[in-house]
């Protein structure tokens, strides 16, 4: 019998019924959940579900909450303006109290997006299934964990059973072969997959990240590669634990310890695929050709090396393809032809689920340090949580923001999607670390180019789409 791939050997770990039926024609497996993340957007109609059916949360030690979605991210010792986002943060609050489910909420140091919050108290850890009502749970899959998004009444579920039924899935292996040159990140490379792989080449699949390249990553970076799997169409990323996920994880409240560090580590070095195990499908791609990598367009995979031109529609021969590129170049307003790097943005936000951690704060740092955000661009920075926030500021790197005249923020999803104050105003353009660029997710009528956060750095200090290289 063939080897196991990562994903099949978590998820067989995780049955409870197995469903009937063998290929494509097999039911659902009963799964059992190890975490369950939750905030405010997508639990409300659950907790009324619960209290509904008169029952309760089923594991309150494997459950947490925190604000993040509609959370201004300044005078946050003041009520909320917004009576939507007030009501969302408010329910939630109602709803975690009634049914004894932790929170964290605005101000408190674990407060912040969720998918940052989950791997920095050490809930997150290999091996595990995770999910949560909110798409870029993949995030999570960078810890070698089955990380899925599910939607409200699977919430529901979840609360109630500690269980969902999910359908199986189809493997794909994603070989990073090569090193990654100097001055390309995780982001560049994952914008880059989903420029080969397109936002509906992950399809029905788990994918796992692999390769020298993939390696070598911090576990940041790691994640920001697999929280961008749910823009390949993907139903969730992973990669396998090692030595830099261990020392990720070790001392963090809620890893294991001691002897039961020795038991978890134990079990945690099984889970890799096989040798002789068979993907479904396999994707190669050269890390040591990738240079900075930005969008142009409306979908994360309409992307291109920073150094490249806005597509000209006319010369894409795929019809399909031609349309999108068309109606994207119109609603970004950019000339079909013109240098990518002669774009001009207004905004540059630095934050999110993709790049909010403390790695991406230290990248933008080390590119303002003495220097000055262009006259005229707006720059925000987000840490992804308090906590983030709290070691940038013990670094030094809150002072290096301010000094450069960029806004130094609490944490929260802000300007990532128009839930919060934190938006685009009509025409207004971004260079955005966050993960997703369609047609006013950053306010109505806002153009969103997604960047890693050295571009962005870089980017707000030229007024210009450009890279660390480019500054003198
Ligand atoms: C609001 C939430 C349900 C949504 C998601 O599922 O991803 C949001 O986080 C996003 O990034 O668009
Ligand atoms: S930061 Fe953006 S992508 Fe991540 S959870 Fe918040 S809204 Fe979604």
């Amino acid at each position: 019998m063939a080897g196991k791939t990562l994903a099949e050997k978590v998820w067989d770990q995780h049955v409870v019924v197995r469903g009937e039926g063998e290929g494509s024609a097999r039911r659902p497996d009963l799964i059992y959940i190890d975490l369950h993340l939750v905030h405010e957007v997508t639990s409300p109609q659950a907790f009324d579900g619960l209290r509904l059916a008169g029952r309760g949360v089923r594991r309150l030690d494997l459950t947490i909450a925190t604000e993040d979605h509609n959370v201004p991210t300044i005078d946050i010792d003041k009520p909320i303006a917004d009576p939507v986002s007030r009501t969302q943060v408010e329910t939630l609050r109602r709803n975690c109290e009634e049914f004894g489910v932790r929170l964290h909420p605005m101000g408190d140091l674990e407060q912040g997006i969720v998918h940052v919050v989950g791997p920095q108290l050490g809930l997150t850890q290999p091996g595990m299934t995770v999910v949560c009502g909110d798409s870029h749970t993949a995030t999570h899959g960078a810890f070698g964990s089955i990380a899925m998004g599910i939607g409200t009444s699977e919430v529901e579920h979840v609360l109630a059973t500690q269980t969902l039924s999910l359908r199986p899935f189809k493997t794909m292996a994603i070989n990073v072969d090569g090193e990654l040159p100097a001055g390309v990140t995780s982001k560049d490379l994952i914008l880059a997959i989903i420029a080969q792989i397109g936002t509906g080449g992950g399809q029905g699949y788990v994918l796992e990240y692999r390769g020298e390249a993939i390696r070598k990553l911090s576990m940041e970076s790691r994640m920001t590669i697999c929280n961008m799997s749910i823009e390949a169409g993907a139903r969730a990323g992973m990669i396998a634990p090692d030595e830099i996920t261990y020392e990720f994880l070790k001392g963090r409240p809620h890893a294991p310890q001691g002897d039961d560090w020795d038991i978890a580590l134990a079990a945690w070095e099984q889970l890799k695929t096989d040798e002789d195990a068979v993907f479904d499908a396999e994707v190669h791609i050269d890390a040591s050709a990738l240079t900075p990598f930005v969008t142009w367009g409306t979908n994360p995979g309409q992307g291109l090396p920073l150094g490249a031109s806005v597509p000209v529609p006319e010369e894409i021969a795929d019809e399909t393809e031609r349309h999108a590129a068309e109606k994207a170049v119109r609603y970004m307003d950019l000339e079909p032809g013109m240098p990518l790097r002669e774009i001009k943005v207004d905004t540059v936000f630095v934050g999110s689920c993709t790049n909010g951690r403390i790695e991406d704060m230290r990248a933008v740092a080390e590119v303002l340090k003495g220097r000055k955000v262009a006259e005229g661009v707006r720059m925000l920075v987000v840490p992804g949580s308090m906590r983030v926030r709290a070691q940038a500021e013990s670094e030094g790197l809150g002072e290096i923001f301010v000094a450069a005249g960029a806004e130094w923020r609490q944490a929260g999803c802000s300007m990532c999607l128009g839930m919060n104050p934190d938006q685009l105003a009509p025409g207004e353009r971004s260079a955005s670390t966050s993960n997703r660029n369609f047609e006013g997710r950053q306010g109505k009528g806002g153009r969103t180019h997604l960047v890693s956060p050295a571009v962005a750095a870089a980017t707000a200090v030229r007024g210009t789409l450009s890279a660390p290289a480019d500054l003198d």
